[in-house]
């Protein structure tokens, strides 16, 4: 795997306590600067101005949220509460932040630990979750290449992304962008096609950062300019990651990512989500279900690059930048869209790949009983 530097988050021990270290993802790719997390303030104001980001992440973040609550002997039921409801749509972080608030729990209540002990064990509950999470990586990349093999005889193979899936979204190697990688890897990568992912460039800060750090070929497109390429059979198959995936195979992710699937399935291009099972929410029965954050109309109607004097915290939660439309223009901004089922071909997850996605194949998927993939064979589960 490629070296990237500086550690996408960190936990260390200051001499003033412990601290929370996360390369702060709104200044790329200007600057690779980690920004210190001392308590759950500074945690879930990063969260929100996108410092840290992207599901897996924010489930490791939240967990090392809690852990850090526990260190500095603060209310952790409360910082647990504020940690899990800082953004709505990626249910990683509510299943991280509660995962990581349990055992600290377990450990006061069951051995009657005291504060030092009970934080230690939500620290490392934390980081079984961090590391977990860089395994499911692993298992997603070589599932996602096997599934694209089938899916697509041709070879090299020209990949669609949406948003930003790489390392700086997880433990590991990311969701859709660690299947990207290890078909790069075997020399079968014709082109990654990154959309930029209006309106806060996802795709052309970041993903493109990942990609040229893996000596990729790739170009940055306006997602308006998506549609010519499938027109021109220049995509073979699009991967994206995913926020919250519904009882009945709804797919919450990047606002975007659903009128891609619409366009994929006019041309008979696969559409294949790439997600750990912690994305998977039975609890959330439909996609009309899931709540999709709206954010400030500023992100739309300014324009902000890291590159720019304007740093990240000036702009504050609202974002902002340089103003392109008239001052006071309303503007529409949801940070997520959702695809149904039926446009989607194949969920990717560690647990092994479901197509067609519908209730019975997602329920299949989370039943306790599927903890591998050996049950399936080759991974491929089918309705
Ligand atoms: C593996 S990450 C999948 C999604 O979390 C990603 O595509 C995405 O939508 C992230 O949105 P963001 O608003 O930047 O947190």
């Amino acid at each position: 795997m490629a070296d990237h530097g500086v550690p996408v988050l960190r936990w260390a021990d200051s001499p003033e306590g412990p601290v929370l270290l996360l390369l702060d993802q709104a200044r790329l790719p200007a600057e690779e600067a980690e920004l210190a997390c001392r308590d759950v303030q500074d945690l879930v104001r990063a969260i929100r101005a996108l410092s840290v980001r992207g599901a897996p992440l924010l489930g490791v973040a939240g967990g090392y949220g809690v852990a850090l609550a526990a260190a500095r002997g603060h209310d952790v039921a409360e910082a647990a509460d504020r940690l899990a409801s800082a953004r709505p749509t990626a249910v990683n972080l509510a299943a991280g932040v509660r995962r990581v608030e349990r055992a600290y729990q377990r450990a006061v209540a069951g051995e009657g630990a005291d504060g030092g002990r009970a934080a230690a064990a939500a620290l490392s509950e934390a980081r079984a979750l961090h590391e977990e999470d860089a395994e499911a990586s692993e298992r997603m990349a070589q599932l996602g290449h096997d599934l694209l093999r089938k899916l697509v005889p041709r070879k090299p193979l020209r990949l669609l992304t949406h948003c930003n899936t790489g390392f700086l979204v997880s433990g590991g190697r990311g969701t859709a962008f660690a299947v990207v990688s290890q078909v790069h890897a075997a020399g079968e990568l014709r082109r990654l096609w990154v959309d930029e992912t209006r309106p806060l460039l996802q795709g052309a800060r970041l993903t493109a950062y990942e990609a040229m750090r893996e000596d990729m070929p790739f170009s940055v497109l306006a997602d308006g300019a998506a549609g010519s390429l499938f027109a021109a059979g220049e995509v073979d198959a699009v991967l994206i990651g995913a926020d919250r995936i519904s009882a009945d195979g709804s797919v919450a992710n990047k606002v975007g990512s659903y009128p891609l699937a619409v366009v994929a399935r006019h041309h008979g291009v696969p559409f294949v989500v790439v997600a750990p099972v912690t994305t998977v929410d039975l609890a959330t029965k439909r996609g009309t279900d899931i709540v999709v954050e709206q954010r400030a109309p500023e992100e739309v109607t300014h324009i902000s690059s890291p590159y720019s004097p304007y740093h990240p915290e000036e702009r504050g939660e609202r974002g902002g930048g340089i103003p392109v439309a008239p001052r006071g223009a309303d503007a529409y901004n949801p940070a997520f869209d959702v695809t149904p089922p039926e446009l989607v071909t194949a969920v990717v997850t560690e647990r092994g790949v479901i197509s067609p996605v519908t209730s019975e194949t997602v329920a299949g998927l989370c039943s306790p009983s599927r903890t591998t993939t050996s049950r399936w064979g080759n991974g491929m589960m089918n309705a």
